[in-house]
C-alpha cells in the first residue's frame, strides 16, 4: 500500500548561545491510509520538533538538515509557505498540547472555525456558520449556537480541546497530527476527548499522528507505535508485538516504567539515567548506550540504522532483547 506519509532521514537541529542542538537525527517512519499511529518516548525525545517540522512550523533557530516528508505526492520539508498554508488546516490538521493557548484568545470559537472554512472552503455565510455548528456538534458540544458565540476563556479546558479538535476536522484533512491532546485534562475529560479523536478520524477515513508519553493511551487508540529516544526512532512496531515482546532495550524500559502495564507496584522502574545532552559534538550512534546495561563495543560503530526484526517490526539496536 502507497503510504500517506512517508518521512525518511529527518534531522533538525537548533542553533542556540551555548551550541547547536541535535534535536532529530535520521527519523524515518511511514502512516499508511487510514492508520492511527503512535509517536511515543520521554519529555526531549523528539516528538514535538517531529510534528512542527511536519507542520512547517519550526522556529527561526531551527534547520532541517536532511530528509524528506513524502504527503500525497509533495515533500512538506521544501514546501514554500503559502503552499503549505493551502495544505495546513485542509490537508493536514495539528491539534496542539494546549488548547486554551492554541485558540485565539479574542476571536469566538466559532468565528475561529469559521475561518478555517471559509480559507480552504468558501461558500455562502449560512454555508459556513451550518458547518461551524455541525464540526461543533460532530465534537459533542452542547448547545453548539451558544458555545459558537463563546470566547476560550468562557469555555473549560476540555471544551476548549474539543474546539481544537473540532477546528482540526472541520475539513477533512486525510492527516492529523495530535501532539499531547490531553495533556491538563482530568482522566474522564481525558478518555471523551481521544474517543471522540478516534471516531471522528475513523469515520472520515483519515490518518492520524498520536504524539504523547503516555504508553497506555497509545496502545489503546494506535494501531502502530513509533519510540523515540534523544532524537531518534529506536522501535516501531504494532501495538501488539510492542508491548508483549520490545526489542528495544530503552522500549523495555519504557514499558516497565508505565504502571498500567505491570502487575504490581514492586515492578514499576524507573528509566535510570537521561538523555544524553543534544549539544554535545561527539554523540555515540547509539544516544541510549549510556544508560544501557546491554552495551558493548557492537554497538560503537554509526551508523545504527532500524533493522526489520518481526512483521512490521524494526529495531535501531545491535543487542536487542
Ligand atoms: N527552539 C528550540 N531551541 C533549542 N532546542 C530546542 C528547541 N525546541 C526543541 N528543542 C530541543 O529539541 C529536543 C526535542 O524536543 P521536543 O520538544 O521535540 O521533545 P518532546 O519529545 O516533544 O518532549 P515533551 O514531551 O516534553 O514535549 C529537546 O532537546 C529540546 O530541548
Amino acid at each position: 500500500m502507497q503510504p500517506l506519509l512517508e518521512v525518511d532521514d529527518l534531522s533538525v537541529s537548533f542553533r542556540t548561545r551555548s551550541g547547536v542542538v541535535h534535536a532529530l537525527e535520521h527519523v524515518s517512519f511511514r502512516v499508511q491510509p487510514r492508520e492511527m499511529i503512535g509517536i511515543v518516548g520521554e519529555s526531549g525525545s523528539g516528538k514535538s520538533v517531529t510534528a512542527f517540522a511536519l507542520m512547517g512550523l519550526l522556529d527561526a533557530a531551527a534547520r532541517v538538515t536532511s530528509g524528506r516528508a513524502m504527503f500525497a505526492g509533495q515533500d512538506l520539508l521544501t514546501l514554500k509557505t503559502a503552499e503549505l498554508d493551502e495544505l495546513r488546516g485542509r490537508d493536514l490538521s495539528i491539534v496542539f498540547q494546549n488548547p486554551r493557548t492554541a485558540l485565539n484568545p479574542i476571536r469566538a470559537v466559532g468565528t475561529q472555525i469559521a475561518d478555517v472554512i471559509a480559507r480552504h472552503d468558501p461558500g455562502p455565510a449560512t454555508q459556513i456558520r451550518e458547518r461551524t455548528l455541525a464540526a461543533l456538534r460532530e465534537v459533542r458540544i452542547p448547545d453548539p449556537e451558544r458555545r459558537a458565540r463563546a470566547f476560550p476563556y468562557e469555555l473549560s479546558g476540555g471544551m476548549c480541546q474539543r474546539v481544537g479538535i473540532a477546528m482540526a476536522l472541520a475539513c477533512r484533512p486525510k492527516l492529523l497530527i495530535a501532539d499531547e491532546p490531553t495533556t491538563g485534562l482530568d482522566v474522564t475529560t481525558q478518555a471523551v476527548v481521544m474517543d471522540l479523536f478516534r471516531d471522528a478520524v475513523k469515520a472520515e477515513g483519515a490518518s492520524a499522528i498520536l504524539i504523547t508519553h503516555d504508553l497506555a493511551l497509545a496502545s489503546e487508540y494506535c494501531d502502530r507505535i513509533v519510540v523515540m529516544h534523544a532524537g531518534h526512532v529506536v522501535e516501531t512496531a504494532p501495538v501488539s508485538s510492542l508491548f508483549s515482546a520490545p526489542r528495544h532495550p530503552y522500549t523495555a524500559k519504557l514499558l516497565a516504567s508505565v504502571p498500567s502495564a505491570v502487575e504490581s507496584i514492586d515492578q514499576l522502574q524507573p528509566i535510570e539515567g537521561s538523555l544524553p545532552d543534544l549539544r554535545r559534538l561527539h554523540l555515540p550512534a547509539c544516544r541510549f548506550a549510556e544508560r544501557c546495561e546491554r552495551r558493548s563495543a557492537v554497538c560503537d560503530p554509526a551508523p545504527l540504522t532500524l533493522t526489520p526484526c518481526g512483521p512490521g517490526h524494526s529495531v535501531a539496536c545491535r543487542l536487542p532483547l
